[in-house]
C-alpha cells in the first residue's frame, strides 16, 4: 500500500525541481514502490486525472464543488474561499491556509482513489450536497500538505508539469532499466489512451504483457496527424510515394467512432467521449456501417444539404451547450465523412497500409448523405493537387489533406509525421493581385459543359506593340449561372477567323474566336514562363508568360479592352513573385 502522504511529498519535489530529468528520476523512484493494484492510479493523479484521459469521472468534481468543500471543512462560506483562491490563485494553498482541524488517520492511495471516484460518479437529486459533504470528509482528514494536493486534484487543476510521456520515461526507467525504453511502451499507449493499463500492465506482466496490449473497443485510440509544408511542391517530395490520395479537408470536429453492434462511442481529437453531443452521428454510423464491429476516423461537418455548401466550424460547435443538442442536432444536422478505418471485426488495421484501409472503408461504409468516405483524388503530380485543392476551396471546404499510398503507410497513433500533409487556404500564396483580361477565345464545352464553352482564353494587351498576348486558358471559378450564359454574353464578338491585334501560339489556339471586347477580372496562383502562352514573347528563349491556375472573379464591362492588364505589369508582376 502506498500512502497519499508518500504522493503528496513526491508531488512537492516534483513541484520543485525544473529539470526533466529529475522528474523522471523522482518519478521512477516513486513508481517502482507502488503495487499492481495502485500504480495505475498514481499515474492518474499525477496527470491530476482520477482516470484515463477520455474517462468521463475526470468531468465529476471541478472548482465549483472544490470551493463548497473547502468552506465546509474551514467551517467559512464559499464566498470567502473564492475571494482567498482569487488572492492566491489556487484552492491548494487556499485549504492549507483556511482549513485548521486536525489531521486524522492516514490515507491510502486507494482509500483517496475510492472517495473522489464515487464523488465524480454522484448524480441524482441531493447529489451536489452529497459531492461537497464526501470531499470535505477526505480534505478534512487529510494533513495540510495532503490537502493541498487533494484540493488541486478535486478543482482539476494539479498543474504538477507532467506529461503523458514523462510517466512513460519513468515507467521505463523503473521498470525496463532506462528511458530509453519508452517506445516500447508509446504504442500500447497511442493504441490504448490509458497510461494507468499500461502501467498496471508493465508492473504485472513485464514488457510482453504490454506489447501484447491491443485495439480495444470503446477505448480511444491516439489520433495520427498531419504535417505541413512552405510549399505545394514540398508535398510530394515529403511524403515520399510517388503516388499520393489527396482527400477534401473538412473544418469541423475530429470524430473516432468506434461500432460494437448497435452500441457507439464517439471520440473528439482530445479523445474525450462525445456520444452525447451526436446523436445523429450515432444512428448514422449504426445504420450504414454494414461490420459488427469498427473502428473508424473521420470529421463531423455541418453540411447543408439544400445550398450544397459546407457550414462554418462555428455552426457546429453550437451544439456543444449540451442541454439544447436534440433541438440544434435537428437544425444543423451532421454529416460525418470519414477518412479512416483502424480495425474490424475483430482486426486491427493500424498496421495496414492507408490503400487497404481505405478499400476495406469502402466496402462497409457506402455513400449517404449524411455519412460517406472522404472524397479524394489519386495523383502523382503537383498540379494534379493544384487542381483538386482548389476544386475543395470553391466547395468551401478549407483545404486538403495529402496521404501517402506507399506500402508502409500504416496508420501512426498519435504521431505526426510525413505521411499526411495538410495544404489550407491560408498558405497559398495566390498572387495578391488580380490581373484584368482580354477574351479572345473559346473551346467547346464537352460532358457536363455541353452547350456553353469549356473554357475562356484570356489576352493581357501589349500596349508598346498593340497587341493582344495570350496569357492563361480558365475553366474554373464560374457560377453555374455565369458558366451558362458564357455563350449569349460573348455571342455579339464571336468572329470566324483570329482577330488583327492577337497574338497566339498554334497550340493555343481556341475552337472559338473573339474580338478583343470583354473584360474579366482573374484571380490565379503564380506567373511563370511557358512556351505556350505569348505574353511578353521572347522570340530567341521561345518563351512568354503566363498565369497559373487562373479563377474568374467577376466581369469588368466597364472597362475596354486596352485598359486590361498590360503585359508589362504582368512582366513586373512575374518579376516580384521571384523577389519574394
Ligand atoms: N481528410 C482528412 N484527413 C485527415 N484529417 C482531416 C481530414 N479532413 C479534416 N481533417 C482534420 O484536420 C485536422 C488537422 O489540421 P488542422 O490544421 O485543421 O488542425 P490543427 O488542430 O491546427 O492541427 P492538428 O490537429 O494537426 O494538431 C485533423 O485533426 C482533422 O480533424
Amino acid at each position: 500500500m502506498v500512502t497519499f502522504a508518500t504522493l503528496a511529498s513526491c508531488f512537492e519535489r516534483l513541484e520543485a525541481t525544473s529539470s526533466r530529468n529529475e522528474m523522471i528520476a523522482l518519478l521512477a523512484r516513486l513508481l517502482a514502490g507502488v503495487p499492481p493494484d495502485e500504480i495505475g492510479i498514481v499515474c492518474y493523479f499525477v496527470l491530476g486525472e482520477i482516470g484515463p484521459g477520455y474517462s468521463e469521472v475526470n468531468l465529476g468534481i471541478g472548482e465549483r464543488t472544490a470551493a463548497a468543500a473547502i468552506a465546509l471543512a474551514a467551517g467559512t462560506d464559499p464566498a470567502s474561499v473564492e475571494a482567498a483562491a482569487r488572492e492566491l490563485g489556487d484552492y491548494g494553498d487556499v485549504a492549507v491556509r483556511l482549513i485548521a482541524a486536525p489531521a486524522g488517520e492516514p490515507l491510502s492511495v486507494a482509500d483517496v482513489h475510492r472517495t473522489l471516484s464515487r464523488i465524480a460518479g454522484a448524480s441524482g437529486p441531493g447529489s451536489a450536497d452529497r459531492k461537497v459533504g464526501l470531499l470535505a470528509g477526505l480534505i478534512a482528514a487529510a494533513t495540510p500538505r495532503e490537502r493541498r494536493y487533494l484540493s488541486r486534484l478535486a478543482a482539476g487543476e494539479m498543474r504538477l508539469g507532467v506529461g503523458d510521456m514523462t510517466i512513460l520515461d519513468a515507467l521505463a526507467e523503473a521498470f525496463l532499466g532506462s528511458k530509453a525504453q519508452r517506445p516500447s511502451l508509446e504504442h500500447a499507449y497511442n493504441i490504448s489512451s490509458d497510461i494507468g493499463h499500461v502501467a498496471r500492465t508493465l508492473r504485472e506482466e513485464g514488457l510482453p504483457g504490454v506489447r501484447a496490449i491491443s485495439v480495444t473497443l470503446h477505448k480511444p485510440i491516439r489520433p495520427m496527424l498531419t504535417q505541413r509544408v512552405a510549399r505545394i511542391s514540398e508535398i510530394l517530395e515529403r511524403i515520399g510515394s510517388p503516388v499520393i490520395a489527396v482527400e477534401e479537408k473538412y473544418d469541423g470536429e475530429r470524430i473516432q467512432a468506434h461500432k460494437d453492434g448497435d452500441d457507439v462511442t464517439l471520440f473528439s481529437r482530445r479523445l474525450t467521449d462525445v456520444t452525447g453531443q451526436y446523436p445523429d452521428i450515432v444512428r448514422h454510423v449504426r445504420q450504414h456501417v454494414t461490420a459488427d464491429t469498427a473502428i473508424l476516423d473521420g470529421e463531423a461537418v455541418a453540411f447543408d444539404h439544400e445550398t450544397g455548401t459546407y457550414r462554418p466550424f462555428q455552426t457546429l460547435m453550437r451544439r456543444r451547450r449540451k442541454y439544447r443538442v436534440s433541438e440544434v442536432a435537428g437544425e444543423i444536422p451532421a454529416t460525418y465523412r470519414v477518412f479512416d478505418l483502424l480495425y474490424v471485426n475483430g482486426d486491427s488495421y493500424l498496421y495496414r497500409s492507408y490503400p487497404d484501409r481505405r478499400a476495406r472503408l469502402e466496402e462497409i461504409l457506402g455513400r449517404d448523405k449524411h455519412i460517406s468516405p472522404a472524397d479524394r483524388i489519386v495523383t502523382g503530380d503537383t498540379d494534379g493537387i493544384t487542381e483538386f485543392y482548389l476544386a475543395c476551396i470553391e466547395r468551401g471546404l478549407e483545404g486538403v489533406v495529402c496521404k501517402s499510398c506507399a506500402e508502409d503507410s500504416f496508420y501512426r497513433a498519435g504521431a505526426r509525421e510525413w505521411q499526411w500533409i495538410k495544404w489550407k487556404s491560408d498558405y497559398v500564396p495566390d498572387l495578391s493581385d488580380t490581373l484584368d483580361l482580354v477574351i479572345v477565345g473559346a473551346s467547346a464545352g464537352r460532358g457536363k459543359r455541353a452547350g456553353t464553352y469549356g473554357s475562356v482564353l484570356c489576352a493581357a494587351y501589349n500596349h508598346e506593340d498593340d497587341l493582344f498576348q495570350t496569357v492563361c486558358g480558365m475553366g474554373t471559378g464560374f457560377s453555374d449561372v455565369d458558366l451558362s450564359d458564357l455563350p449569349r454574353r460573348l455571342a455579339g464578338a464571336r468572329v470566324d477567323r483570329q482577330p488583327a491585334r492577337l497574338m497566339v501560339n498554334p497550340q493555343a489556339a481556341p475552337d472559338f474566336w473573339f474580338a478583343p471586347r470583354h473584360v474579366v477580372e482573374v484571380l490565379g496562383l503564380e506567373i511563370t514562363e511557358s512556351p505556350d502562352h505569348t505574353c511578353n514573347w521572347d522570340p530567341e528563349r521561345r518563351r512568354g508568360l503566363a498565369l497559373r491556375f487562373p479563377r474568374f472573379v467577376r466581369w469588368r464591362d466597364e472597362k475596354s479592352p486596352e485598359q486590361a492588364t498590360t503585359a508589362a505589369e504582368v512582366a513586373a508582376m512575374f518579376r516580384r513573385q521571384r523577389e519574394v
